[in-house]
């Protein structure tokens, strides 16, 4: 039911309809139960309970896409060939139960899940997987595979979206599910520090407890790891408030490939001493070493927090939104989405969730988070009205409780999860010029026909970034040429980045030029050769073959 922009008023009354005007303190983290997978158990740990302990890796708090047939192996699917490292023996496992004692997996059903990507697209064929629980323990490991010219692969959550969290091949899986004591927290400076491992929707809830808040969220934090967050150096929902990690973080500490630990787990705000060493391991993916813990800037908790959702009849009606309200609610600004209309139409028809705006061809969400809820609810008010009158929107909810809130939310969490219940998912991450970010959408929906089931366009459109999803019954690799280079060539022409939050992992890697000049990929490599000088850390990822 569409609320004319002939009639404002009416339109407003409608708001005020649906708004439930109690403030808020903040959305209500996801409690849906994970489910625990056998063997995997492990024991309480310190002041951090095992909260990422052995969970299989659900991406945010919804099941795993629909399980269809078996992944076809990455190795045959794009034709890889296998680089010339050592192969497990019955040795190396024995050296690792010694070192791991009960933290070694070699049982080939306990083993598939972690061989296979979130989206079931990429499967490799390890048959080992180790999780440590401390940094001295990584040490130990890496020095050995090292000297055996093992290859490894570095796990967190599994939540990543290019195949970079899995082996393309036997590498050793090192997982950072056990890696998950808080270490410190700073009540005065909203400082934390914690290994790796900790699964980022919990230490959201232990610093809420305190008054803060973490300064990212991803519709993956009920299951991925802060470690693989700072490795894939993750954007998500909260970027346009805070920035990016490359921020936020202010230290880490890294396992080199040859085993030893590199400290540069600072937590000051300010530290001009030399090279800024923790960001070249900020989004290297796991290729240049194994971080194992992480220091953080936390931001204070807001103390009042506002979503509306409108439906916009334009794209040139979505960018008009957010130039206004970014005017308009200025500091309070903490979120700017948007999605089109075949993004609502498949999270109800494959999550069954409805939407209480419907009939406009596209949707954003906009996020307040303040410390006054009079004054922000003020703002937000003037602005819907200005929206309202002038047309930007022409229909649209507001809420305030935690509830609604998080129910608003899911309809823009949940579309990656109801994509993967369209089909196969050709899934592309691209950072524009804001004015051009849709065109790209419409181009590939043109380009591709009924050879497409769906593409659908949404996004982080307040960085910039938007997801452009193509969905088909099964994977092509004729559809696949047909979408690629296309989208990397119309994304270079505009100066855009091919991957503007999920990294390059396998999937992208041979990509890169499209987004890095030659002499910038070359000197990657030389970083590369430097710190893995047999190219043991995530093999066959993030650089282009050969490297
Ligand atoms: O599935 C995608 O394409 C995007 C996933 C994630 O980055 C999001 O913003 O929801
Ligand atoms: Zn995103």
């Amino acid at each position: 039911m569409g609320v004319s922009s002939a009639a404002p008023r009416s339109a407003w009354h409608r708001w005020a309809s649906l708004s439930c005007l109690k403030s808020s303190p903040g959305r209500v983290p996801p409690c849906a139960p994970v489910p625990l997978q056998r063997g995997n158990r492990v024991p309480a740990l310190g002041v951090c309970s095992p909260w990422a302990a052995g969970f299989r890796a659900l991406r945010g708090f919804h099941a795993a896409p629909r399980r269809r047939r078996e992944v076809a192996l990455t190795s045959e699917r794009f034709g890889v060939r296998r680089l010339p490292f050592a192969r497990v023996g019955d040795r190396d496992v024995a050296f690792f139960e010694r070192v791991l004692p009960g933290r070694v997996v070699t049982d080939p059903e306990e083993l598939k899940p972690f061989n296979v990507d979130w989206l079931q697209s990429v499967r490799g064929c390890s048959q080992l997987m180790l999780k440590p629980q401390t940094t001295a323990e990584v040490s130990q490991i890496l020095r050995y595979c090292y000297e055996r010219n093992l290859a490894v692969n570095p796990q967190g959550g599994n939540t990543g979206l290019v195949g970079g969290s899995v082996p393309v091949f036997d590498e050793i899986i090192l997982s950072t599910a056990l890696m998950n004591q808080i270490i410190s927290f700073d009540k005065v400076s909203g400082i934390l520090v914690c290994q790796a491992g900790c699964i980022l929707e919990k230490l959201n809830e232990y610093v809420e407890e305190q008054g803060f808040v973490m300064p990212l969220d991803l519709g993956a934090k009920g299951s991925c790891h802060i470690g693989g967050n700072v490795a894939t150096n993750a954007g998500g929902l909260r970027l346009l408030r805070y920035g990016s990690l490359r921020g936020t973080v202010l230290g880490l500490e890294v396992v080199l490939a040859d085993g030893s630990a590199l400290d540069c787990l600072a937590s000051l705000r300010k530290d001009n001493t030399g090279y800024d060493l923790k960001q070249l391991f900020i989004g290297s993916e796991g290729t240049l070493g194994v971080i194992t813990a992480v220091s953080i800037l936390c931001p204070q908790k807001p103390k009042a927090v506002n979503l509306a959702f409108l439906g916009c009849q334009s794209f040139t009606k979505v960018l008009e939104t957010f130039t206004t309200c970014r005017a308009m609610l200025g500091e309070i600004l903490s979120a700017y989405e948007f999605m089109d209309e075949k993004c609502m139409e498949l999270v109800e028809r494959h999550l069954k969730l409805s939407s209480p705006v419907t009939g406009s061809p596209f949707y954003v969400l906009i996020e307040t988070s303040g410390s006054n809820s009079t004054h922000d609810e003020e703002k937000l008010n003037s602005f819907l009205e200005q929206a309202m009158t002038s047309g930007l929107a022409t229909d649209g909810t507001v809420a305030t409780d935690d509830k609604k809130i998080k129910a608003l939310w899911s309809l823009r969490e949940r579309i990656t999860e109801a994509l993967t219940h369209d089909g196969y998912v050709y899934k592309y991450d691209i950072s524009l010029p804001v004015g051009k970010l849709y065109d790209l959408v419409t181009d590939t929906r043109a380009r591709l026909g009924p050879r497409a089931k769906n593409v659908v366009g949404y996004g982080h459109l307040g960085d910039g970034n938007l997801h452009l999803n193509i969905t088909a019954e099964s994977y092509s690799h004729s559809l696949l040429e047909a979408i690629e280079p296309f989208v990397y060539e119309w994304t270079a022409r505009c100066n855009g980045s091919i991957s503007a939050e999920h990294g390059l992992g396998f999937k992208k890697k041979q990509f890169i030029a499209y987004s890095k000049a030659k002499e910038a990929v070359l000197l990657m490599q030389r970083f590369k050769a430097m710190l893995d000088p047999k190219g043991i850390l995530n093999p066959y990822k993030m650089l282009p073959s050969g490297s």
